[in-house]
């Protein structure tokens, strides 16, 4: 499913990080696990197209993403992977359907309040947010807001999810309610998902693999192979 091998170096006046990481693994859910700072996000980003590697390569899903050696790099957005922040990052000013309907947006326009869409129909039905379609995302519960975000991101068919502790902003019983939805969509979907946690119940409910990553270098791995 994943097999990557990179190498990126980031520098400020004060600091430089050095993440240099590789590893294949064959499992559809993989956690990625360390300290603050060890570079999880840092690995997230490499693999959405959001950074670029120095050196490496990244195959995910069956398409290489990223070679250096043979001057490949995928933009982000032929990539498809979604990308669910940590804060869901959803649009203030736009409802939650208007949020969802803007995962399949082609132009510049932001959808419109009563946008038809089918897809979109499925998403609220399916995370069970009718009743809440015309809510702005500061009158959404977190649950509701994490919903909406992960609709947003699955609407446009990505072919693969990347998530940065979705869960860490719900309450417990919540927590567990999203992981249970999350591991049925994932097999219903069939597409890997990488996820970014500190909390060890991921690790038991989630994970198939696990990576565990410190300052930078691979720490450890469950179910897959160090390269
Ligand atoms: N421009 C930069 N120059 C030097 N170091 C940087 C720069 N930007 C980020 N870093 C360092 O990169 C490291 C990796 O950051 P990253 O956000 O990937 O960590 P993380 O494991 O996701 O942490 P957290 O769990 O706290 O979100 C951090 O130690 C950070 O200090």
């Amino acid at each position: 499913m994943i097999e990557l091998q990179l190498e990126k170096t980031l520098t400020s006046p004060r600091r430089r990080f050095q993440l240099q990481l590789g590893f294949t693994c064959s499992d559809q859910r993989l956690l990625v696990y360390g300290p603050s700072g060890s570079g999880k996000s840092l690995l997230l980003q490499l693999l959405g197209g959001l950074q670029t590697p120095d050196s490496g390569y990244i195959r995910l899903a069956g398409r290489t993403l990223f070679d250096a050696d043979h001057k490949i790099n995928l933009p982000a957005r032929q990539r498809r992977i979604a990308y669910l922040f940590q804060d869901y990052a959803l649009f203030p000013h736009l409802t939650a359907r208007q949020n969802i309907a803007f995962g399949l947006r082609r132009g510049l326009l932001n959808p419109g309040r009563n946008i038809c869409s089918q897809a979109v129909d499925q998403w609220l039905e399916r995370f069970s947010l009718q009743d809440a379609q015309h809510l702005y995302p500061y009158q959404l519960s977190g649950g509701q807001r994490q919903r909406t975000a992960l609709a947003r991101a699955l609407i446009m068919e990505p072919a693969a999810v990347l998530l940065d502790e979705p869960f860490s902003a719900l309450d417990p019983p919540l927590r567990q309610h999203m992981r249970e939805q999350l591991a049925t969509l994932q097999s219903q979907l069939n597409i890997p998902m990488i996820m970014i946690s500190h909390d060890p119940v991921d690790l038991e409910f989630f994970a198939a693999a696990v990576v565990h990553i410190e300052n930078g270098q691979l720490a450890g791995i469950d179910n897959g192979i160090p390269i």
